[in-house]
Formats: structure tokens, sequence, C-alpha cells
């Protein structure tokens, strides 16, 4: 009996690598991965001879142009061009090709900015969406929107996961265009090795955000992508059919930053520039769907920043 063959693209990513240690521990499966300098997903050719010289059977695609708030206020062209390129070239040559089982990674940002706490699935285009990843959102819901349509007109099982904020080893810690957590924990750590007598927190401190662990996404989007069939479509709406991934508990940026400065063991104070955007003031996700599918996240914010900051402190014995 063959091994079934599976595509992680974004293998190096954050989200990529965490789903190739997944599949590595279960084992049972061949694991094909390209690097985009093997493989540039915004390239229709490149993307169309890859599946057709691999005999590919299932995709966990989670390549994408992705960053925090300011990497995506100041890129939107960026987000939205190359977003919508990889996921409309991967899904549809994975199709041409034959392979049955996809899953697509959107993000919380698909709902809009003052949705309803917490955000069920069917919140999805009620409302206006966050302006500053606007861009980035719209190609995520049409991400989900293509493997719908496809499901429904060439009768393929792409499966959409939506996840929380997420963070941990394989982080992108880019001053600038990070997320929030491993911004704070590079700065954290800078600041108490030089002993900065402050650290800056962007924004008021006031928003709330939910973070889940990358160990615990990759999980969840295994989980997903194996359960049956049947089980799979009759706990979603063929035109509803992205799950929800996160932890249902979120905590203030002001509250964060106090944990990870704890956690990095710094001892200054945190002041906050009210002159950065804040973005969505909440977006804790109601994971009542997933839970129902037999998925729980397991790593607690406490636990998961101790792993992350070892992780980071790991790359920098590295060098
Ligand atoms: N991180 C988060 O907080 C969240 C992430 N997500 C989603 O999860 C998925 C994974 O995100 P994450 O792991 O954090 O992202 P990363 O940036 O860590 O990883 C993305 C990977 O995709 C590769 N990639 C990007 N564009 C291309 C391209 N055009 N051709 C080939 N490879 C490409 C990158 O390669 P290279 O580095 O060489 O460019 C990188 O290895 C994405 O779909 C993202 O939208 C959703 C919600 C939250
Ligand atoms: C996953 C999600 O991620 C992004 O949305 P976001 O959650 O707003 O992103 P973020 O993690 O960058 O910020 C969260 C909050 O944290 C505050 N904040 C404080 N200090 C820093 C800081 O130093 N860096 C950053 N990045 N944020 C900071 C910041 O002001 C904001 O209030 C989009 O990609 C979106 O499309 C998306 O999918």
């Amino acid at each position: 009996m063959n091994k079934p063959r599976i595509f992680v693209a974004g293998h190096k990513g954050l989200v990529g690598s965490a789903i190739v240690r997944v599949l590595e521990r279960q084992g049972g499966a061949d694991i094909v991965t390209r690097s985009r300098a093997e493989l540039e997903l915004t390239d229709q050719a490149q993307v169309r001879e890859f599946f057709r010289s691999e005999r590919i059977d299932q995709v966990y695609l989670a390549a994408a142009k992705v960053g925090g708030i300011h990497a995506n206020n100041t890129y939107p062209a960026e987000f939205i061009y190359d977003n919508m390129m990889v996921q409309a070239n991967v899904v549809h040559e994975a199709w041409k090709s034959g392979v049955q089982k996809l899953l697509f990674l959107g993000s919380s940002c698909i709902y809009p900015r003052l949705a309803g706490q917490p955000i069920r699935e069917e919140y999805l285009m009620s409302g206006a969406l966050e302006p500053t990843n606007e861009p980035y959102a719209m190609a995520k819901i049409a991400g989900i929107k293509l493997c719908e349509s496809y499901n429904r007109q060439y009768g393929t099982d792409y499966r959409s996961v939506m996840p929380t904020n997420l963070y941990g080893p394989g982080d992108n810690y880019h001053p600038e265009n990070s997320h929030v957590i491993p911004a704070l924990i590079r700065r954290f750590h800078v600041a108490k090795v030089n002993a900065a007598p402050e650290v800056v927190i962007w924004g008021s401190g006031r928003p709330m955000r939910e973070f889940l662990y990358v160990d615990d996404m990759a999980e969840a989007s295994v989980h997903v992508m194996q359960l049956d069939r049947e089980t799979y479509g009759a706990n979603t709406d063929p035109m509803n059919s992205h799950i929800n991934v996160g932890t249902g508990q979120d905590v203030t940026i002001a509250e964060l930053a106090g944990l990870v400065g704890k956690v990095v063991g710094y001892q200054g104070s945190i002041v906050f520039d009210a002159s950065k955007p804040d973005g969505t003031p909440r977006k804790l996700l109601d994971v009542a769907k997933l839970r129902g599918l037999g998925w729980s996240a397991k790593t607690t914010l406490a636990d998961g920043l101790g792993s992350a900051y070892g992780a980071f402190r790991a790359t920098l014995d590295e060098r």
C-alpha cells in the first residue's frame, strides 16, 4: 500500500514547520516540501509543473504572505496580491492534478471589526472589516470561497481553518513586520540585556487578543484534515465551511506585555505609544464547532510564552 504523499506548502514557516513535526511524529506519509526558491507559489506555471510532475494526494496550504499590524498596514498590495495568487494557483493546480484533500489556512481577521464576541463562523461578511488588514482579510475570504466553490462544482474535499493569533518556535521576529508576541519577546529580551529603563508597547494596550501556541494549531490542522468526510460534512455548511481554531480565552495587550516581561525576566517599566494603531478592538473566536469535532487547545499562554522565549534564545545561540 503506497503511503499518501502530502505536500506542506510553507513548510519552513511558523505553522508549516509545526505541521511537518506533527506529520513526522505520526509517520505513515511521504511529506513533500519545496522552498520558495524551488517553487514560487505566485507563479502559476511553476505550480502547474510541480503538481503535474509530483503525485500529490493531500495539501496543507500554510504558505502565505503573513505579518503583523504594521506590515499589513504598510504593504496592502503585496498582502492581497501574493495571497490571492498563492491560494488560486495551489487550489486550482491541486484540483487539476486530482488532489482530493486540501487544508486552507485563513485567519481570524476575516471577521467584521466589530463582530459579536466570541465570534461564530456564521458572522463572516456580516459587517465592515478592520482597515489595517482588510486586503489580507479579503484574500483569505476569497480562499475560503475558492475551496467551497471547487467542492461544490468538482466534488473536491478542500477544507478551511481560521486560526486566531499564533506564536511559538519558528516565528518571525522582524522588529517592524512581526506579530505582537515575537515582537515583544525580542524587545523585552534586548531591554533586559541592555538594562534599558523602559519598554515601549504599540497602541493603547487596551485591545484584546487570543493567542494559540503553534504546536496546538498544527495538531488542530491535522485533526481537521483527518476527519472522515462524513463527519466533516455533517458538521459544516458547504456554503460556510470554515472552522475557527483558538483557545477560547483572550487577554489585553497590556496584560500580554506584563506576561512577556515576566517570562523574559525584565525588571523595568512598560510605556505605551499611542501613535501606533490598535487594530481590531477584540477578536475572540467561538471554538464550539471544533470542540464538537473533538479538539481543544492544550497549551496555556504562560507555558507557551516560556517555550517561545526558549526557542527565541536558541536562535540567538545559533548565530
Ligand atoms: N502567524 C499568525 O499569527 C497567523 C497565521 N495565519 C495563517 O497561517 C498560515 C501560516 O502562517 P505563518 O506560518 O505564521 O507564516 P510564515 O510567514 O511563518 O510562513 C509562511 C511560509 O510560506 C512561504 N511563502 C510565502 N509566500 C510564498 C510564495 N509566494 N511562494 C512560496 N512560499 C511562500 C514563506 O517562505 P519565505 O519565508 O521564504 O517567504 C514561509 O516559509 C498563513 O496562511 C497565515 O495567513 C493565520 C492567523 C494567524
Ligand atoms: C493574526 C492577525 O495579526 C494581525 O492582526 P493583529 O492581531 O492586530 O496583529 P499584531 O499581532 O501585529 O497586533 C496585535 C496588537 O498588539 C499591539 N502591539 C503592541 N506592541 C506591538 C508590537 O511591538 N508589534 C506588533 N506587531 N503589535 C504590537 C498592536 O498594536 C495590536 O493592537 C494581522 O496580520 C491580521 O491580519 C491577523 O491575521
